[in-house]
């Protein structure tokens, strides 16, 4: 993946012992669990102590009382020492720096008071890696050390450094920090032991090597030399930037270097550093860092040309890092600018949390990008020793836990750095008993069952008969967790059915109140409807009184019309009737004359014409 880094981290947890000088208070009740390591499909791949998984049983007032299970490279019990981490994880990548040239990074990881600082720096009866680190890399290299010159400076200071030697450097630092101040190396505890970790260093003896000392911190998302000292105030934040030589590879810049030659400086400028770091009192730890802290030791392999004379030099960086530790405002009671630190140091080591899950994920074969440039912790964690010309770095992050602790912020912190994690439901009370604080984990049982592992038998004979009993144990175990998720599923079952069952209700009752809001809807809208009948009946009612009204109006107009009209007629009529009448009187007059004149005529004895319209006048 392009301009992705390589590192895919080992991931190591180491448990603190529960009591160890610290301030602390806890009720000492572990809420953390080893199992016994995983037996592989053959016998002969039992690898006798390799524990790799851990569960956690959440306390019996927590919300949630899921058991999770957490799986890392290895995980170191609190019985494990300084040596036996140093010998598990440090020594392998010293080994890969100093014979493969490859560049290694060892860095811790956990919430403030687990043992980071600890593991890395050690106390007053045994030493760090650090300083184990250093004692193996000056053993290896012996009398192949060597200083670089003005040339070979020049020639591999790629990020504007200022290189010195340590007598120039301890000159420098002594004029700003009083000297007492500064720890003596010679009160330094000198075990554990590092013989067997010495390695040979290939080339031939004209081969030199040089060691250049920086040491850095990342403090509120800034970077700062502690081996340049200056006024809190005027501290100047370093760029970390591309490299002149390699475009891809960053670097911080403008760091002090110290050539150092032997362990004794080195040890020196070690002290300085420490002396320089940010540190602080919280609620949970009386000298908790309050920064991430990195201390780089580059390699020079400078290898001769012998016939031009000039020298080639191979570059290899073994970084080591002592992160600052999350923490939970409440538990570690601060304020003001701790409380500001403390939200820079868990935005940091969020940040650092999801990309190792991403580069975790990345391992297993998805392609996931790692957000590493999202906090100056995670660029330089992810980048800084990665040099793509070289092999990919080795690196292991030991988280640190207290199995006493913090149980929400331990587990965070084991769920976002552990290689792989699963979980299962809380198991019903009675089924095995356990030496867990509840005497209930179906893994503390396990841890009971396995503690034959711990013995390591010497003999074959016994190991065999360790093996079988162990084996025996782990398969009653195996038939009693097999009871044990029968009886899970069977009340999962039982739960699954009752939900049904309710579901089902659920859905009656639903469709039963949809019922009835339809009948109430209905009975309701029917009411409405033969209210609104009703007023439209009366409103109609109404209208055809008016109606009527208006017909009888109309009707009594075109009455009296006919009638006014009737009576013309009638007077009309009666006046041509009168006129008939006063015209058939006159006729009648006429006729009546006429007969008069004709009896007249008659009796005068005239025509029977006349006598025929006599007659005519009778009919
Ligand atoms: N494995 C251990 N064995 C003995 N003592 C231990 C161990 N781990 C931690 N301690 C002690 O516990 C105390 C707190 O440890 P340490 O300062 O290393 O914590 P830390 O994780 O670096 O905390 P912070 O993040 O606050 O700096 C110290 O007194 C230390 O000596």
């Amino acid at each position: 993946m392009e301009g992705q880094p390589h590192a895919s981290f080992q991931v190591y947890l180491r448990l603190r012992p529960p009591y160890h000088q610290s301030p602390r208070k806890s009720n000492g009740e572990t809420f953390l669990t080893v199992l016994p390591p995983v037996p592989t499909a053959s016998d002969q791949d039992i690898e006798y102590g390799t524990k790799t998984q851990v569960t956690i049983h959440p306390p019996s007032n927590h919300r949630s009382q899921k058991i999770e299970t957490f799986s890392f490279t290895e995980v170191f019990e609190d019985t494990c020492g300084q040596a036996d981490v140093f010998g598990r994880i440090v020594a392998p990548i010293l080994e890969g720096v100093l014979q493969d040239g490859r560049d290694g990074m060892l860095a811790t990881l956990g919430v403030t008071g687990s043992g980071k600082t600890h593991t890395i720096l050690g106390n007053r009866q045994a030493r760090g890696m650090t300083q184990m680190s250093l004692d193996v890399l000056f053993r290896s290299l012996s009398d192949r050390i060597s200083k670089l010159s003005e040339s070979q400076i020049d020639q591999c200071n790629d990020a504007d450094a200022e290189i010195m030697d340590a007598d120039a450097f301890m000159t420098k630092v002594t004029s700003v920090i009083e000297p007492h101040h500064i720890p003596k190396p010679n009160t330094f505890p000198t075990k554990p032991s590092v013989d067997p970790y010495v390695v040979q260093c290939p080339g031939p003896a004209s081969t030199k090597y040089a060691i250049l000392m920086s040491i850095y911190e990342v403090y509120n998302d800034k970077i700062f030399d502690l081996l340049a000292p200056s006024n809190a105030a005027r501290r100047k934040a370093l760029l970390f930037k591309s490299s002149r030589s390699s475009g891809d590879r960053k670097v911080v810049t403008g760091l002090r270097k110290v050539m150092v030659t032997n362990l004794y400086d080195a040890l020196q400028v070690m002290g300085v550093g420490q002396y320089q770091r940010s540190h602080g009192e919280t609620g949970s730890n009386d000298k908790s860092s309050r920064s991430h802290c990195f201390i780089s030791l580059e390699l020079k392999k400078l290898k001769k040309n012998k016939l031009d004379g000039s020298t080639k030099i191979k570059e290899s960086t073994f970084t080591i890092v002592d992160l600052a530790g999350s923490e939970r405002a409440r538990n570690a009671k601060t304020a003001g600018d701790r409380l500001a630190e403390g939200g820079h140091i868990n935005k940091s080591l969020m940040f650092l949390g999801q990309c190792l899950e991403l580069s975790t994920a990345q391992s297993l074969g998805h392609t996931p990008k790692v957000p590493y440039r999202q906090s100056k912790l995670t660029e330089l964690l992810f980048t800084n020793s990665y040099n793509p010309a070289a092999e990919p770095q080795i690196a292991a992050i030991v988280v640190t836990a207290d199995p006493a602790g913090d149980f929400n912020a331990t587990s965070q912190m084991l769920k976002y750095s552990a290689l792989a994690k699963s979980s299962v439901n809380p198991r019903p009370p009675t089924v095995m008993s356990g030496r867990s604080a509840s005497g209930s984990s179906l893994f503390s049982h396990f841890s009971v069952a396995s503690g034959i592992t711990e013995e390591r038998p010497d003999s074959a004979l016994s190991a065999l008969s360790a093996v079988s009993s162990h084996r025996a144990m782990l398969s009653q175990d195996m038939v009693n967790m097999i009871i044990l998720l029968q009886r899970q599923l069977k009340e999962a079952d039982e739960k699954i059915k009752a939900a049904e069952k309710k579901a089902e209700e659920a859905d009656a009752r639903c469709l039963e109140i949809e019922m009835q809001v339809r009948e109430e809807v209905t009975s309701d809208m029917e009411l409405r409807m033969s209210m609104m009948e009703k007023r439209m009946l009366l409103k109609l009612q109404d209208q055809a009184e008016k109606e009527e009204i208006h017909v009888d109006h109309k009707l009594d107009i075109l009455k009296r019309t006919l009638m006014e009209t009737n009576d013309e007629n009638d007077r009309v009529r009666d006046m041509e009737i009168e006129e008939y009448v006063r015209e058939l009187e006159a006729e009648n007059n006429s006729l009546r004359n006429e007969v008069q004149a004709l009896k007249r005529k008659r009796a005068n004895g005239e025509s029977p014409l006349k006598e025929r319209s006599l007659n005519r006048l009778k009919f």
